[in-house]
C-alpha cells in the first residue's frame, strides 16, 4: 500500500476498538419494550411532615426518637421533606427518563388510629396529588401499602404483629387504599421486606418493636425463638386478608396486579462441602420461601417443618382459603451475595445470628477474601452473579410466577467523603448497576418472567438504623438546605434508558 492509502483504514480500526465496548454494554433494548424501568422509596425514609396534616406517630417515629438507636442520633422528622417537594422529586424522576416509581403509602397518614378512628383526609389528598402528578408525567404508580412503618397506635392496643387482630386492621387500610388510589394505581405491594421486618423487629430486637431475648440480644420483652413465627403467621394472613379484599372488590373493575416484596439474598456454600450445600439450601428456604411458600402454596416451607416442628403455627380451613387467591407477582429486593456454613454437624458457629434457626452460618468472607467488592453497607458485596441466580431459584420455586426486581442498589459512605464532589462521582454505583443489570438481561433471555427494575433509591435517604450516614440515591440531597443534585449514576442510568439502538 503505497502512500497515504493505509490511513483510512487506520480511523476505521480505531472506529471499531471505540465501538466494541458499546457493543457489549447492557441497554434499554436488552429489555422488553414494556419493562418497567424506575426508582424507589419509601415513606418513612422521605417524606418528613411527621407530624403535619393529622398524621399520627408510626412505629419509626417512636423508635429514631429513642436514644442510641440511629447511628447518627437523627430521625425520619424532615428526611427529605417530600412531603412538601414531591413534585420536584418527580420531575427528578421525569429527567431521567423512568416509566414507573416505587413508593409507599404512610399507614398513620390514611388511618392515624388504624381502624379505631377515621380516615384521614389530608393523607388521602397527598397520595392523590402525588400520583396524578406522577401520571401526568407517565410514571406509573408501583405502590407498596406498608415498607416497615405502621401506626404506633396498634403496637400500643394490641402488640401489632403479635396479634390476630392487625390481620382486620391492614385489611381495612389495604381497602381504603384501593378504594381512594385503585382507579389509577395498577401495581400494589401488600408488605415490604416482611423477612426482614420480622427478623429485626422479634429475632434480633433492632427494628420496631424491639423484642428478642438472649442470645439474641437483651430486650425488654419477646422470645426469639417463637415470635418471630407467630409475627410471620399474622404478616401472611394480613397480606391474603387484603389479596382476597383486592381480588373480590377492585380487580375485574380496577385491573390492576396485587403481590408482595421479599429481601432476597444469594448464598454460595463456604465450602464444597455436602454439609455446606445443605445449609445453603436451609438459608434459602429460611428467607423467601418462608413467606412465599404459605402465599403460594399455603404451607410454610418443607425445610422449615422439618427443623421448627410446632413452633411454626398451622393453617386452618378457613386460613387456607384465604391463601386460594393467586398472587400475581413477586417483589424482588436484591442486593448482595453471602456464603453460608452448616451449623447441624459442625461446631464453633456463633450464636444469636438471623440464620441460627435455620442451622446455618452466613459471612461475607472466605479465607479473608471478601465474596465480592465491599460496600459502604456490612452486609451487601457486589456480587452482579447473585441477581441471576436468586431470580432462577425464584423462578424455578414458584412456577415461573411474574417477578419485578423491587429494589437494587449501592450504598455509598464511611471514610473519603469530605466534599459533595465525592458523593457526585459514584463510579462504584454505576458499576455496580451495569453488572447487576447485565445479568438480569441474561437471566430474562434465558426465561425469567421479570416485567420491571427499580434502582434504590432516587434520592438520598433515611437508612433506618445507619440514619444518613449511608447514601444510596441516584441523586445527592444536601440535607442543610433540602437540594437534590444528580450524582454521575443520575447520568449513566438516564443515557441507560436512552440507549435503545445500541447492541442486542
Ligand atoms: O434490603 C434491605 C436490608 C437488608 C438488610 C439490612 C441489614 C442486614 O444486616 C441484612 C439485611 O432493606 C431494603 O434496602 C434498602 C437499603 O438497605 C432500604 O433502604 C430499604 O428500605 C429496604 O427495603
Amino acid at each position: 500500500m503505497g502512500g497515504e492509502a493505509w490511513r483510512p483504514l487506520l480511523a476505521g480500526a480505531w472506529l471499531l476498538l471505540l465501538l466494541i465496548p458499546w457493543a457489549w454494554a447492557v441497554s434499554r433494548s436488552d429489555f422488553p419494550a414494556s419493562f418497567l424501568f424506575g426508582t424507589a422509596t419509601s415513606s418513612y425514609q422521605i417524606e418528613g411532615a411527621y407530624l403535619e396534616g393529622n398524621k399520627s406517630l408510626s412505629n419509626w417515629d417512636v423508635l429514631s426518637h429513642l436514644p442510641g438507636r440511629i447511628k447518627d442520633g437523627s430521625t425520619g422528622d424532615v428526611a427529605d421533606d417530600h412531603y412538601h417537594r414531591f413534585e420536584d422529586d418527580v420531575e427528578l424522576m421525569h429527567s431521567l427518563g423512568t416509566n414507573a416509581y416505587r413508593f409507599s403509602i404512610s399507614w398513620a397518614r390514611i388511618l392515624p388510629k388504624g381502624r379505631f378512628g377515621k380516615v384521614n383526609l389530608a393523607g388521602i389528598t397527598f397520595y392523590n396529588e402525588l400520583i396524578d402528578s406522577l401520571l401526568l408525567k407517565g410514571i406509573e404508580p408501583f405502590v407498596t401499602l406498608s415498607h416497615y412503618d405502621i401506626p404506633q397506635e396498634l403496637e400500643d392496643r394490641y402488640g401489632a404483629w403479635l396479634s390476630a387482630e392487625i390481620r382486620r386492621d391492614f385489611g381495612h387500610f389495604a381497602d381504603v387504599c384501593f378504594s381512594a388510589f385503585g382507579d389509577r394505581v395498577k401495581y400494589w405491594a401488600t408488605f415490604n421486606e416482611p423477612n426482614v421486618a420480622v427478623r429485626k423487629g422479634y429475632m434480633l430486637g433492632t427494628y420496631p418493636p424491639e423484642r428478642c431475648s438472649p442470645p439474641y440480644g437483651s430486650c425488654a420483652g419477646g422470645d426469639s425463638g417463637a415470635e418471630p413465627y407467630v409475627a410471620t403467621h399474622n404478616v401472611v394472613l394480613a397480606h391474603a386478608t387484603a389479596v382476597e379484599i383486592y381480588k373480590r372488590k377492585y380487580q375485574s373493575k380496577q385491573k390492576g396486579l396485587i403481590g408482595i416484596v421479599m429481601s432476597t439474598t444469594w448464598y454460595e456454600p463456604l465450602t464444597d462441602a455436602p454439609v455446606d450445600r445443605l445449609a445453603t439450601e436451609r438459608a434459602l428456604a429460611f428467607d423467601v420461601p418462608w413467606f412465599l411458600d404459605p402465599i403460594v402454596y399455603g404451607d410454610y416451607p418443607p425445610e422449615m417443618r422439618h427443623l421448627l416442628g410446632s413452633r411454626l403455627p398451622t393453617f386452618s380451613p378457613e386460613d387456607r382459603r384465604k391463601l386460594g387467591y393467586n398472587l400475581d407477582f413477586i417483589g424482588v429486593n436484591h442486593y448482595t451475595t453471602l456464603y453460608a456454613k452448616d451449623c447441624m454437624y459442625s461446631t464453633g458457629c456463633p450464636l444469636g445470628k438471623e440464620t441460627q434457626h435455620a442451622l446455618a452460618a452466613v459471612t461475607g468472607e472466605k479465607n479473608g477474601l471478601p465474596i465480592g467488592p465491599p460496600t459502604a453497607m456490612p452486609t451487601f458485596y457486589v456480587v452482579p452473579d447473585g441477581i441471576e441466580k436468586i431470580v432462577t431459584y425464584i423462578m424455578r420455586r414458584y412456577n415461573n410466577l411474574p417477578m419485578f426486581i423491587t429494589e437494587n442498589g449501592y450504598a455509598q459512605g464511611g471514610k473519603g467523603y469530605a466534599h459533595v464532589e465525592d458523593w457526585l462521582d459514584d463510579k462504584g454505583r454505576i458499576e455496580y448497576l451495569d453488572g447487576y443489570l447485565t445479568k438480569l438481561a441474561k437471566v430474562i433471555r434465558d426465561g425469567a418472567d421479570v416485567r420491571g427494575y427499580f434502582v434504590w433509591s432516587l434520592i438520598d435517604n433515611f437508612e433506618w438504623l445507619y440514619g444518613y450516614t449511608l447514601r444510596f440515591g441516584l441523586h445527592y440531597v444536601d440535607y442543610q438546605t433540602q437540594e437534590r443534585k444528580p450524582k454521575s449514576s443520575a447520568r449513566w442510568y438516564k443515557r441507560f434508558l436512552q440507549s435503545l439502538h445500541e447492541a442486542q
